[in-house]
């Protein structure tokens, strides 16, 4: 990746550091090793995405890298829950790049018997039961055997992803959520039993040396996550290519009939389309929301004036709302 131009508090004789979700292997992981050249960037293994947060703001690292939105289950909530910013401990964090990844999960383990027809492990498959008269085909079928596996751990957004598989294969079996895909093989080399499994990535198999239960068990052939690169807040940032995206906050009055129609004709009446929206509880006043629009456009690079025009035509309609970034638009790139 172009390194969006070096940082402005950057020591020039370290290489810039690259904070992300780890431990090594994770989803989050490979895609920092997409966008940041290895031999000119430092790579930072995170606990949390909060730690991701928390190392850019405090400017122990210049970049963060995080999940925001996957194709098959949707927004990473927890990555929204930071943006959403209510204690304002990130006020300088800002997007300035984003990453799609193709994610092909894994079931890891450590394997016991070899999978045949008659395994009964896999003859439940696809049975119509009362509850669910009409169950969906799995894309895939298990390699070995999985009646010993007592536990399966990963990431919730993972767990998301792979609802088919987990129906007809390892329905009723315990689902651990832990940080992170990576974190979860972790966990399932450490269990000396052997009955734990996790869902992850074939890197992580082989980064932790468990054997590969299934594999392809997503649900979608065409699962894809997007990850966002964060940097604190700098003015001069501005993006490269002509295809752009914005990302904002804003609260708005809930008693205000239209409040948030208001905000969004603002993006209408300068044709500017509208990519996402999400919402986060505001947790001041129950169900009401901290709003999330993304867009097509720079705030930075705004030769039309269209962005910068409706972004000050929705702070008459709005309590409050924060620009989080610009960056350019890398879907299909
Ligand atoms: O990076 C990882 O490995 C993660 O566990 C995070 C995460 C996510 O939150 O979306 C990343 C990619 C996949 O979508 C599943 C999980």
């Amino acid at each position: 990746m172009d390194p969006h131009n070096k940082p402005s508090n950057s020591d020039d004789t370290r290489a810039p550091i690259v904070s992300f979700l780890g431990p090594v292997s994770s989803y989050t992981h490979q895609a920092a090793l997409g966008c940041f050249e290895a031999d000119r960037y430092d790579y930072k293994a995170e606990i949390t995405i909060p730690d991701v947060f928390e190392a850019v703001q405090s400017g122990g690292s210049e970049f963060g890298v995080v999940p925001f939105e996957n194709s098959t289950n949707g927004a990473v909530v927890f990555t929204l829950e930071l943006f959403a910013d209510r204690h304002h401990r990130y006020p300088d964090i800002t997007v300035c790049g984003e990453a799609y990844l193709d994610v092909s999960h894994c079931l890891l383990g450590k394997k016991g018997v070899k999978s045949s027809t008659d395994s009964p492990a896999l003859s439940g498959a696809c049975t119509p039961t009362m509850s669910s008269p009409d169950p969906l085909k799995p894309r895939t079928s298990p390699l070995y055997s999985l009646n010993h596996i007592k536990r399966i751990l990963s990431h919730p957004q993972a767990f998301g992803q792979c609802e088919t598989f987990l129906g007809a294969y390892l329905k009723g079996v315990e689902r651990i959520d832990v940080s992170s895909t990576s974190r979860a093989a972790e966990m399932a080399k450490e269990d000396t039993t052997g009955t734990s499994a996790a869902i992850a990535s074939k890197l992580a198999a082989n980064i932790h040396d468990l054997d590969t239960l299934a594999q392809d068990i997503e649900d979608r052939e065409d699962n894809t996550t997007r990850f966002f690169i964060l940097r604190k807040r700098t003015d001069g940032a501005a993006c490269k290519t002509s295809k752009t995206k914005t990302l904002i906050t804003f609260t708005i009055d809930h008693r205000t009939p239209g409040a948030l129609a208001s905000v969004l004709q603002c993006f209408q009446a300068n044709c500017l389309n509208l990519t996402s929206i999400n919402s986060r509880p505001t947790r001041v006043v129950p169900f009401q929301y901290i709003f999330f629009v993304e867009f097509e456009g720079s705030k930075l690079n705004d030769q039309s004036g269209r962005v910068n025009k409706a972004l000050s035509a929705l702070g008459e309609y709005v309590q409050n709302w924060r620009w989080l970034g610009s960056w350019d638009d890398r879907l299909g790139g």
